[in-house]
């Protein structure tokens, strides 16, 4: 028997469009999968399918057992959203508290401290910041220890800086309590600071499912290579591609190979030459849009406060963990 959520040619229908198009995934007990993929692909579609709110074709199982037919509050899955949908006349540890049988006030307790808000038990909820108030959303889905805590997009709402120390606090969250979570983002350092496995949607279909180590080093196509933010993508035989392939000590061959951002470096020496088209800087460190030839425009890393402009031709290494080849 298979432990866990399984589906299995998974179809939700809005008429007569099929935003989610025949999905199978496995998401074993204890294990985190997100659905990742651009908006519109289906993937809130296919949380509100496991979830119980939409009818779906397929089927959708828990430990080997189809739910069809099972309502919503009676599967054991817990939902948490964008906006956590608190109890704003509630106190803090009275939201946490609202989905355990008796009030207990040693797992609101445990529960807060999990989340990194100990002792804010009498808070009211109005006084709280937008992070605050989802880590408190998220104390209060997983306080009645869901099976499976479905995630749709909970941290979409919050600013970049928070979003990322939060996605790294919701891992250690769901990892300490062992929950079997499904998450929802579009957002691919999210989906990987946050997931055991990625799965990748698009136009209502899977395109893969990896871990992220795996996924980003070996991407199914070119649809997974673009949307992880492989740039540009030439044929691994091309002479363009020669001191590519030897920096990952790839032999010629009908493949193609991907380029991510900083898969060149600009330096004082290097292996092949480009021309800048444009120089912007990033987290301190610069962004320059040098063309390749052979390869094209695409996007070197620059050490901090480096001094190019358009037209100066620049020596480029080659960072070998910004490259990927595709077996097309
Ligand atoms: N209730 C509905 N009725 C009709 N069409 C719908 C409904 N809900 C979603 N859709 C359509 O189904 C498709 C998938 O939507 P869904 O919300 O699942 O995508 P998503 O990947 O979660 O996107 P986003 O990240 O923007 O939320 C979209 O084309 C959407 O317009």
């Amino acid at each position: 028997m298979r432990s866990g959520l399984s589906l299995r040619d998974v179809v939700v229908r809005y008429g007569s469009v099929a935003a989610v198009d025949g999905v199978s995934l496995d998401v074993p007990t204890g294990s985190v999968v997100a659905l990742l993929g651009p908006s519109g692909c289906g993937k809130s579609s296919l949380l509100r399918a496991v979830a119980g709110l939409e009818p779906v074709e397929g089927t959708v199982a828990w430990d080997g057992i189809s739910v069809a037919g099972v309502p919503v509050h009676r599967r054991g899955f817990g939902l948490m959203f964008q906006d956590g949908q608190l109890f704003a006349h509630r106190s803090v540890g009275g939201n946490v508290s609202y989905g355990l049988p008796a009030r207990s006030a040693v797992r609101v307790a445990e529960l807060l401290e999990l989340v990194g808000l100990a002792g804010y038990e009498s808070r009211a909820v109005a006084t709280l910041s937008g992070g605050e108030r989802q880590r408190v959303a998220l104390a209060r889905a997983l306080a009645p220890a869901p099976r499976l805590l479905l995630l749709d997009e909970p941290l979409s709402a919050l600013d970049r800086a928070l979003r990322e120390r939060l996605a790294v606090d919701l891992r250690a969250a769901l990892v300490a309590t062992g929950t079997t979570a499904v998450f929802v983002t579009h957002d691919q350092d999210e989906a990987f600071a946050v997931a055991d496995r990625v799965a990748v949607m698009a136009s209502g279909k899977l395109l893969q499912v990896d871990a992220p180590a795996d996924l980003w080093s070996r991407p199914a196509s070119r649809e997974v290579a673009s949307f992880l933010g492989y740039e540009a993508f030439v044929p691994l035989d091309s002479p363009a591609a020669a001191p590519l392939r030897e920096a990952i000590g790839a032999r010629p061959s009908p493949a193609t190979l991907a380029l991510a951002e900083g898969a060149f470096v600009v330096g004082r020496s290097g292996v092949a030459k480009g021309t800048v088209r444009g120089v912007s800087s990033r987290r301190g460190r610069s962004e320059v849009r040098v063309d390749v030839d052979g390869i094209g425009v695409v996007t070197a890393l620059g050490p901090v406060g480096g001094r190019w402009a358009a037209g100066d031709v620049v020596e480029l290494a080659v960072d070998p963990d910004a490259l990927a080849v595709l077996d097309d």
